[in-house]
Formats: C-alpha cells, sequence, structure tokens
C-alpha cells in the first residue's frame, strides 16, 4: 500500500471536515470518518468526503445483538465504505452476521481494546488478564468468525499479526516521538506501528490539530 495513513476527521462540521481533508489528501491514503462526524451528516455527508476522492473508512464501531448488526450493516452499504467497524465483544454470531451482510469490497474489522484503555481500566470492566491476552482472544475470535481483521494498538499487532499472518491490521493510538498523547493510553509512533505489522494507521489529532494539517502528514508519511 502506498500510503498507510487514514486520518480521523473528528468534526461534527462539514466545510471544516471536507477542508481539511482536501488539504491532507495528497499525504494521506484515506479517511476515516466516525462517530462524531456520522451523527451530525449520516450517509449524505459521508458520500460528500467521498467525493475528494479517497478511500472512506467508516469507524461506527458496531456492537448490538447480530440481527440489529447485520441490518445496520445493510443500511450502510451503498455507501461501500472501504473498511468498517464493528466491535469483537459483540460475539461469534454477530461478527459472522456483520460480515455476511457487508458488501464484497468493504473489509469488516473488529475494535478488541480501545486505545484509550489500559491495564487498569481492563480490570475495572471485570477482565481477567493483561491487554496483550485480551487482544490475542479477540483476534482469534474475529479470525474464526471469518472477519478480515481487527483493531488494536501497536503494542499488540505484533503477536496478533503472527498468529493471523494474512489479516488486516488497523492501529489507532499513533503518536509522533513528540505528540500530544491527550487520551489515548496505548501509543506507539508511526514507525513503530508499521514495522510491528500494522495494515493501516489512524491518524487524528497529530495532523488534524497540527497549524499545517498538510505538513504534519507529510512529515509523518515521510518517516514510514
Ligand atoms: O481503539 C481505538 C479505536 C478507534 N480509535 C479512533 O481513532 C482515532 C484516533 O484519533 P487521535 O486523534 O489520533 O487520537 C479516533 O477517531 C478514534 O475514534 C481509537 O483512537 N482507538
Amino acid at each position: 500500500m502506498s500510503n498507510r495513513i487514514y486520518v480521523a476527521i473528528d468534526t461534527p462540521d462539514l466545510a471544516r471536515a471536507q477542508a481539511l481533508a482536501q488539504k491532507v489528501r495528497h499525504h494521506v491514503g484515506g479517511l476515516k470518518l466516525g462517530l462524531e462526524f456520522f451523527c451530525a451528516h449520516g450517509a449524505g455527508g459521508v458520500r460528500e468526503m467521498a467525493q475528494i476522492g479517497l478511500p472512506v473508512f467508516l469507524d461506527l464501531k458496531l456492537h448490538d445483538i447480530p440481527n440489529t448488526v447485520a441490518k445496520a450493516v445493510q443500511s450502510l452499504s451503498p455507501l461501500a465504505p472501504a473498511i468498517l467497524t464493528v466491535h469483537a465483544s459483540g460475539g461469534r454470531a454477530m461478527l459472522e452476521d456483520a460480515k455476511a451482510a457487508a458488501p464484497t469490497g468493504t473489509k469488516v474489522v473488529a475494535v478488541t481494546m480501545l486505545t484509550s484503555l489500559d491495564a487498569s481500566d481492563l480490570s475495572d470492566t471485570g477482565v481477567v488478564g493483561t491487554p496483550a491476552d485480551h487482544v490475542r482472544r479477540l483476534a482469534d475470535l474475529a479470525a474464526e468468525a471469518g472477519i478480515d481483521g481487527i483493531v488494536c494498538s501497536g503494542e499488540e499487532v505484533a503477536a496478533v499479526r503472527k498468529a493471523w499472518p494474512k489479516g488486516f491490521f488497523v492501529v489507532p493510538g499513533v503518536r509522533p516521538a513528540d505528540g500530544v498523547i491527550g487520551d489515548q493510553k496505548r501509543v506507539v509512533t508511526p514507525r513503530a506501528a508499521v514495522d510491528a505489522g500494522a495494515s493501516i494507521l489512524v491518524i487524528g489529532r497529530p495532523i488534524t490539530q497540527a497549524e499545517d494539517p498538510d505538513a504534519a502528514a507529510r512529515a509523518i508519511a515521510a518517516t514510514l
């Protein structure tokens, strides 16, 4: 893949989202639209952003009973996103039904453990074991369910790729060495994520909050 960076366009403002995407379009490989954007603009907003000409990653992290998730995936199908997320913890049947409902060209990837969580957060939710154990368990489940790949942090991706060489690994929680970490907890640099086996990197604020987003995207791309 020529450019592994998907820029997270996290804003409810359509004009700002379009302007940001236009600014960085030559130095990223795709646009990631999440809940903040989708709740404000829905399918129409996604279509507007698709006109920029980059692959669209719809990061809606669907998580519900299998029938509801499958119907949601069907409703999103006309948008033909390049990538769509569901939560791995929705379980085997939900993952299987989500994949079955998705268009052929859409990669369905399962979020394992959010990069904003650490070992202590995991324990707060009653999960026993380390983040690496938890991610590995959910990655195995996703692979068995026929999902295309997973979302995990750069700290786990090498181990899961070893067990699932053909998987598609999405890594958010990516920060340049001098970057502001903010609410993320399991963080690696862009270079470290790629070296560990990330298929694509999701990078938001280090680009979108930079004084010059295009220069920030270009500088990160140059490290890869
Ligand atoms: O585990 C996850 C899953 C998704 N995300 C999303 O990625 C971006 C990261 O934005 P930054 O500004 O680079 O922190 C954001 O849209 C999240 O919803 C994640 O961070 N971690």
